[in-house]
């Protein structure tokens, strides 16, 4: 692993993690080349980088020394990691906030996926409708049907440890009344196992939200590209791009946070109307498409992966993994069709004397069909 700090002796960082005033002091006046991503924003003056951004900064670069030092301890990397990752609940997501630690969200769609965000340590699991175009084929979210969301819930509940696990609300399931959502938000919570739900909209859903937060079924808001509602939108477009779109984004968002959201999902939005609305908010915002000022982000993880086709701009293809997985396949065919698979280590082996046995046995089954015998004279010699 490499890391920025590399450039610290070992020593130093151990002592200096020790003392994190110190080490904040140490590193807030070191090299430039630690604070990435700021310093390019401030230049193009953008937008000023706030108190709690220089200090998420810091924060992260401590995490890095912080692991860095497990380097050094005779502790495998991952032991205190995978194994004993306390829940994730609504509190742990509030400290986090309040520390300014970005809040990590990735989608899951079925019991893989969703054990392996688990293990990964991702704060928040999703299982987002965008699983009816990445895992179902439809050609938008919107034709995903509130039992299909439940079955795929239901799995990814079976492989969610740690996470906190929230699931969207299909289109059509939630925008009649708020009856109709409580309704349908505790199948999600009572059929889906999961702990919370996320429904689409603005201000005219406050009213709705506010109902569900009311009976206890916590709610993660979503506005900006709401791809539910694409078809009026015009398409997967870039929202709140005008003042006046960015004014009424604003609104949406005060009125989510006052309805009871324990955060609200900002998606494809100009990076500094999200980072005005986050600091605006006392609730968490998380980023997809809508820059590094949010309190946290979202990906798909096909995306992310390679495993889906089209990717939105706004997305880091971490692997490319449909190359390797096709690349595997066709080996595999290969090799069923020339004989090399399976091998002797992939076959099951007898006994010997029961080989020898089942030998004898084949050889009188092919002598009696030779010699034209009809008889069963394996029952007689059992
Ligand atoms: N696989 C997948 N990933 C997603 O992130 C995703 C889905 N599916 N389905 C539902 C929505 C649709 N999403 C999308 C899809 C495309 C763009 C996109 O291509 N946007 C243009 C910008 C267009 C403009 O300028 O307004 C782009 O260039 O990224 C954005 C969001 C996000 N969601
Ligand atoms: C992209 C995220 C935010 C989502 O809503 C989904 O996966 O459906």
């Amino acid at each position: 692993m490499s890391f920025v700090t590399s450039n610290l002796g070992a020593s130093k960082v151990l002592q200096a993690a020790t003392r994190p005033r110190s080490l904040l002091r140490y590193l807030s006046t070191s090299s430039a080349a630690l604070r990435p991503a700021m310093t390019p924003l401030l230049l193009r003056g953008q937008f000023q980088p706030t108190l709690a951004q220089q200090q998420r900064q810091e924060k992260q670069i401590r995490h890095s020394t912080q692991t860095q030092v497990r380097e050094y301890s005779s502790r495998p990397a991952d032991a205190d990691h995978h194994h004993v990752r306390p829940k994730v609940t609504l509190a742990t997501l509030r400290k986090l906030h309040k520390r300014n630690e970005p809040i990590t969200v990735m989608t899951a769609h079925d019991f893989p996926t969703g054990t392996l965000v688990d293990k990964a340590g991702i704060d928040m699991t999703l299982v987002g409708d965008s699983l009816a175009m990445v895992a179902l084929g439809y050609t938008s979210t919107s034709e995903i049907t509130l039992e299909e969301m439940l079955h795929h819930c239901r799995a990814v509940s079976r492989g969610t440890r740690s996470s906190f696990l929230v699931a969207d609300m299909p289109f059509g399931t939630y925008e009649t009344n708020p009856d109709q959502a409580v309704s349908n938000a505790v199948r999600m919570i009572k059929e889906g196992k999961v702990e919370a739900v996320k429904l689409e909209g603005g201000k005219e859903m406050a009213p709705t939200i506010a109902r569900l937060t009311q009976v206890g079924i916590p709610v993660l808001g979503h506005i900006g590209l709401t791809p539910q509602r694409q078809a009026s939108l015009g398409g997967y477009k870039v929202q709140g791009k005008t003042v006046a779109k960015a004014k009424a984004m604003i609104d949406d968002a005060l009125a989510l946070q006052q309805a009871g959201c324990y955060a609200v999902v900002l998606e494809a939005v100009p990076a500094p109307v999200a980072t005005h609305i986050t600091n605006l908010l006392s609730i968490p915002t998380i980023g997809i498409g809508a820059g590094a000022g949010c309190s946290g982000q979202v990906l798909v993880q096909q995306d992310m992966l390679g495993l889906y086709g089209r990717v939105p701009r706004f997305c880091k293809t971490y692997r490319s993994l449909a190359d390797d997985i096709v690349g595997a396949l066709k080996e595999y065919s290969a090799d069923v069709k020339s004989g090399t698979f399976p091998a002797e280590e992939h076959t099951y082996p007898m006994p010997q004397e029961e080989l020898n046995r089942f030998m004898e046995f084949v050889g009188r089954q092919d002598d009696e069909a030779v010699n034209g015998n009809s008889s069963n004279a394996a029952a007689g010699h059992a």
